[in-house]
């Protein structure tokens, strides 16, 4: 039951536990985030986690899918050009990709970043934890032992997520893949079913495609990312084709079944389609089970609805946050990230006495989660896009102009023989600013972040005329943006 690390909080002698300013549950990028920065901030911090500290991201999400994505991209950005193609003459060596994707998840060990709590001054208690009403966290540790964790100022929910099973018969009678097992497999299997074409399932569809799986895609929508641009799905169809993914759209499973070493999935048009191993990959639910979420007065189902500040609604007295996916937004990374940081210099404002504003893009306000959320989709051609689509626009009351363009410029032309891409952009007429802009190609992930800031700093269009993007590079496209503008 001891804390490791960090000075320990205040005994608690009548009922065996311990006080701290902050108690934080849940230790990926927000969970951490949160400890850290508030810990920097003077209070007295622990942190609870049950698995790995550093979470999903760093062992089964992030970091393994774009290791394995990145030898596959490496070589056929290679192929793509006259001259460095033809000293590719090998096929990936798939022992290698595997080898560095085990190096960047330190063979699933979380040393390091126990070490980074440790030197952050923060506690931290190992065990599954869950709220026992106000203030109060209850933590089992690893030998069953139950203690309390108090919270003298704040306690954050920073659980993560989950991935959902969708309601097929016969799923839950066979051995699959979700996630976790298709980052972590420890050879490349024969043949991949990937049910869902979303972003889980187009990464890791492509990174063991070329890796030499023979893959198969059944997606519900009607193209790849269906919740993306219709011509970002179309480009990124072409090019799994193009690396021998077979896909299967509009496509509705009835059933599943396996037999010694396959799966089968049935379709409801009669197609069966067989493999090695199945992948679902059908979308992540809040890990809100057995949170003890009832004891507070919420619903044990569902994600933890929070405000700007990152402070749950519908639980009186300023002391419950929550931060990352648990709270149901963008299921991303950096921006669980960002809401950490929030949610962090909003308990410690409070905590030393500050006053809290609630100004747009003030300190204390997750304002880009309104409309200015980035996402890249790791694949070749990657899909890089942030804030409004057309419609949305429209609905919010924007009056708005859509430019469309293939990313045709020198740079994208030197960077590969033929380079395939396009780029829209979402204008605000009233104001004459960005309101939303989509990448797609090779390498157009490093373009999001100046879409990022002239969304977020609202730059006229009329300054971003001279914001002049060197020659040759892909940020071409940005100056055929505003040409086509009429700039
Ligand atoms: C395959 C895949 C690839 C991805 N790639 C990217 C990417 O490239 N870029 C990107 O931005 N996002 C990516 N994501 C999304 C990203 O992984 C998540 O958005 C991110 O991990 C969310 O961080 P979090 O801290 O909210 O949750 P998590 O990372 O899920 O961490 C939550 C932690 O809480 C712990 N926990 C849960 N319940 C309890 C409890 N009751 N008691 C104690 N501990 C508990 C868990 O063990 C876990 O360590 C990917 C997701 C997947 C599945
Ligand atoms: N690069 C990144 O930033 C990155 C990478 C991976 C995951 N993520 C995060 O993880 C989240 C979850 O990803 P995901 O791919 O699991 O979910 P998703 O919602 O992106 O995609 C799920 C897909 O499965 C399809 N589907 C659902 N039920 C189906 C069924 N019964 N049959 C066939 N198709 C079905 C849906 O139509 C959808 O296309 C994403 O929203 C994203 O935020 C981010």
């Amino acid at each position: 039951m001891a804390a490791t690390g960090a000075e320990s909080g205040e005994a608690v002698a009548e009922s065996g536990g311990y006080e701290y300013d902050v108690v934080v549950v849940g230790g990926g990028p927000a969970g951490e985030n949160v400890a850290g920065r508030v810990a920097a901030g003077g209070l007295s911090v622990a942190l609870v986690e049950r698995e790995r500290v550093g979470g999903e991201c760093s062992f089964w999400a992030c970091m393994p899918s774009k290791a394995l994505l990145r030898s596959g991209h490496a070589v056929t950005a290679a192929r793509r050009v006259d001259g460095a193609r033809q000293a590719v003459t090998g096929d990936i060596d798939v022992s290698g990709t595997l080898r560095r994707r085990d190096s960047f998840v330190d063979q699933w060990d979380d040393r390091r970043q126990v070490d980074w709590v440790h030197d952050a001054g923060v506690a931290l208690f190992r065990g599954s934890a869950w709220l026992a009403g106000s203030r109060e966290v209850m933590v089992r540790d690893p030998d069953g032992t139950t203690f309390s964790l108090y919270a003298g100022n704040a306690v954050v929910l920073a659980t993560g997520s989950v991935p959902v099973r969708p309601p097929i018969p016969g799923l839950d009678q066979v051995d699959f893949w979700d996630s976790r097992a298709a980052t972590s497999a420890e050879r490349a299997p024969e043949s991949l079913a990937v049910l869902g074409a979303g972003v889980v399932g187009v990464e890791l569809a492509q990174a063991w495609a070329r890796l030499g799986t023979h893959v198969r895609m059944i997606e519900s929508g009607p193209r790849p990312l269906p919740s993306a641009p219709d011509f970002a799905g179309d480009l990124l169809e072409a090019a799994l084709r193009a690396d021998g993914v077979r896909l299967y759209s509009d496509a509705v499973v009835n059933g599943v079944s396996s037999t010694e070493g396959s799966v089968t999935l049935e379709l409801a048009d009669g197609t069966e389609v067989s493999a090695e191993r199945l992948l679902v990959a059908t979308g992540r639910r809040a890990a809100t089970g057995h949170l003890g979420l009832e004891s507070v007065g919420l619903h044990e189902e569902g994600a933890v609805d929070v405000n700007e500040h990152g402070e749950v609604r519908g639980v009186p007295g300023g002391w419950l946050y929550a931060a990352g996916d648990v709270t149901g937004q963008a299921q991303l990374t950096h921006q669980a990230k960002y809401a950490a940081r929030v949610v962090a210099d909003v308990v410690v404002a409070r905590a030393t006495g500050r006053h809290v504003t609630t100004d747009a893009f003030g300190r204390y306000m997750t304002s880009a989660n309104r409309h200015a959320v980035p996402t890249v989709i790791f694949t070749d051609p990657a899909v890089a896009q942030i804030g409004y689509s057309p419609e949305r626009a429209e609905q919010d009351g924007h009056r708005v102009r859509t430019i469309e363009l293939d990313m045709a410029s020198a740079g994208a032309e030197l960077r590969a023989d033929g380079y395939r891409g396009r780029a829209r952009f979402v204008i605000d007429e009233r104001h004459q600013v960005l309101l939303g802009a989509v990448f797609v190609g090779q390498d157009v992930a490093e373009l999001l972040h100046a879409a990022t800031i002239a969304i977020v700093g609202e730059v006229p269009l009329a300054r971003l005329w001279h914001a002049v993007p060197a020659f040759p590079t892909l940020s071409e496209v940005w100056l055929r943006l505003l040409e086509s503008y009429g700039l």
